[in-house]
């Protein structure tokens, strides 16, 4: 492990089952419908790659990028629209992929967005979640890891757009981004 990088926090292996886990009961859910997953870019390629890999069920994929970090290590709370959908969503079945819940601020604007546009369902997925980041309290359908409240790299989660490929998530040495 380089120095920058100081723990790994979830490892490849713990990453590929929980993602077929949750493969498995997004097949489940979804069965006999058509689903349109929504990767939230950047942060979640990694996850929605691997996560509709793991689907036995046919789906379609779309993408929006948002961003409120910008290069620091605390949301903005600002969230920008950078690229939105391609497709109308509404009476689709919708289910967004995210790599991270931390303040919950991005997801919780994206929940009202996406709302707001006539979906026949709106779920969310997400890889990690910061229970104890939470400025606001959201409904997320599966969670595959709750994390401590520490800034975290790796699998799609960048410090200044680096570290993102990075096949597990780890946590980043303080000295790094000055904490
Ligand atoms: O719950 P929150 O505090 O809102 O944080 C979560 C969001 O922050 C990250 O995106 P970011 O804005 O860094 O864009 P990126 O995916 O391009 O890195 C991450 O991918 C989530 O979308
Ligand atoms: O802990 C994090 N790491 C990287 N990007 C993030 N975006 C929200 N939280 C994080
Ligand atoms: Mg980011």
């Amino acid at each position: 492990m380089g120095t920058e990088l100081e723990s790994v926090l979830v490892s490849k292996e713990q990453i590929d089952a929980k993602l077929a886990e949750m493969a498995a009961a997004v097949d489940a859910e979804y069965a006999g419908k058509d689903l349109l997953l929504v990767g939230v870019l950047k942060g979640a390629v990694m996850v929605m790659a691997d996560l509709a890999r793991a689907l036995s069920n046919p789906v379609t994929m779309d993408w929006m990028a948002v961003s409120s970090y910008g290069a620091g290590t605390q949301s903005s709370g600002v969230v920008r629209i950078l690229k939105d959908l391609d497709t109308d969503i509404q009476d689709k079945h919708v289910l967004i992929v995210e790599d991270i819940i931390d303040s919950g601020l991005t997801l919780s604007w994206l929940l009202s967005n996406l709302g707001s546009r006539g979906p026949a369902s709106l779920n969310v997925c997400t890889l990690l979640r910061k229970p104890d980041a939470a400025k606001v309290d959201i409904d997320v359908k599966w969670v595959g890891f709750d994390i401590p409240n520490e800034f975290v790299v790796g699998y799609g989660l960048d410090y200044a757009e680096k570290y993102r490929n990075l096949p597990f998530v780890g946590t980043l040495a303080p000295h790094v981004y000055g904490g």
